[in-house]
């Protein structure tokens, strides 16, 4: 990390996201592609029987074409609400989610999920069968092509040689490399990511971090990742909205695009850490009443 990169990340700027934006009008709006997704002040709420649940409280979230956009922050703050409102599973009670300037109503091929969980495969199909059936069914392709396109993404995946077997016979690691490639294979405007490594064990989770981040580089789609590590955020991400207990607010907003794999173990990296742990977790203990929204640059790779 160069000097600069340090003094901005010990002394971070904290300023509202829309006073920024108003400050740098017109420039930078005229330079700034349209976001791909957007949340606008968004608000998301379970009604139970006996009490309506705040999960998130306007919510504002800005993600470009090829980012890999992190949602971090402590369990039950609402990242998978917010992640399931952005799919079309949850209707917001104020605010929107927007896709390319078009408001998000309900599940689309255009927005694909992978969950945490292993079972998220129907056991009676192969790896293949799999990964066609969606592309098949939403009538995408034609059975032969989708074939075709089914076993790129399985070899993407490292996993074309396991093409005809069934999903009990995987590993949970390939288990998720098949949700991966299926996800893939519809080529999505947005990939959505729920804690899609949390039950995997740590080196698997290493593993697939790594692989994630290579198929990225290869694809160069655009996700939405949901986490609650710190290290997984800091790895995945280019950047990451620290988002408050719940209701999630956005505490801040972070680049992270220097940070990979190789870099985990060092001092600089240990240091971000736990940067952002204080920003999740002294921050709220100092103010209580409300979210605080920054944008903080930490430096960059590139
Ligand atoms: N179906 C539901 N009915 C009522 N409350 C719910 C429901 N699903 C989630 N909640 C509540 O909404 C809040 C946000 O939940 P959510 O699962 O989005 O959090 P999270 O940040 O993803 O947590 P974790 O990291 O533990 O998965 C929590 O307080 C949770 O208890």
């Amino acid at each position: 990390m160069t000097d600069s990169l340090l003094q901005g990340f010990s002394k971070p700027v904290f300023s509202k996201p829309r006073d920024v934006s108003r400050a740098l009008q017109p420039a930078v709006e005229n330079a700034l592609p349209a976001p791909l997704l957007q949340a606008r002040s968004v608000t998301l709420e379970y009604a139970t029987r006996h009490q309506v649940v705040r999960a998130t409280h306007r919510v504002d979230l800005d993600v470009y074409e090829g980012d890999r956009f992190v949602l971090l922050g402590p369990s039950g703050c609402g990242k998978s609400t917010l992640l399931k409102a952005a799919a079309g599973f949850i209707r917001p009670v104020e605010g929107e989610f927007v896709l390319r300037g078009r408001p998000i109503r309900a599940p689309g091929p255009d927005r694909i999920v992978v969950f945490q969980e292993f079972d998220q495969l129907p056991p009676w199909k192969t790896v293949l069968q799999n990964v066609v059936f969606p592309l098949v069914a939403s009538g995408r392709l034609p059975r032969h092509q989708a074939r075709e396109r089914a076993l790129h993404y399985l070899d993407k995946v490292g996993l074309a040689s396991f093409a005809d077997v069934f999903p009990h016979q995987l590993s949970g690691g390939m288990k998720q490399r098949v949700a991966i490639a299926r996800a893939l294979a519809m080529q999505p405007e947005i990939l959505l990511m729920d804690e899609p490594f949390a039950a995997l064990d740590a080196l698997t989770r290493r593993k697939m971090q790594e692989e994630l981040l290579r198929l990225w580089d290869e694809v160069r789609f655009t996700l939405l990742f949901v986490t609650h590590s710190i290290e997984e955020a800091l790895v995945v991400g280019n950047r990451v909205a620290l988002l408050s207990p719940r209701p999630g607010r956005v505490r801040a907003e972070i680049n992270s695009h220097e940070w990979d794999l190789t870099s985990s173990g060092g001092t600089a990296f240990q240091a971000a850490s736990q940067h952002i742990h204080r920003l999740l977790f002294e921050e709220e203990a100092k103010e209580p009443e409300g979210a605080v929204e920054a944008r903080i640059g930490m430096g960059g790779r590139g």
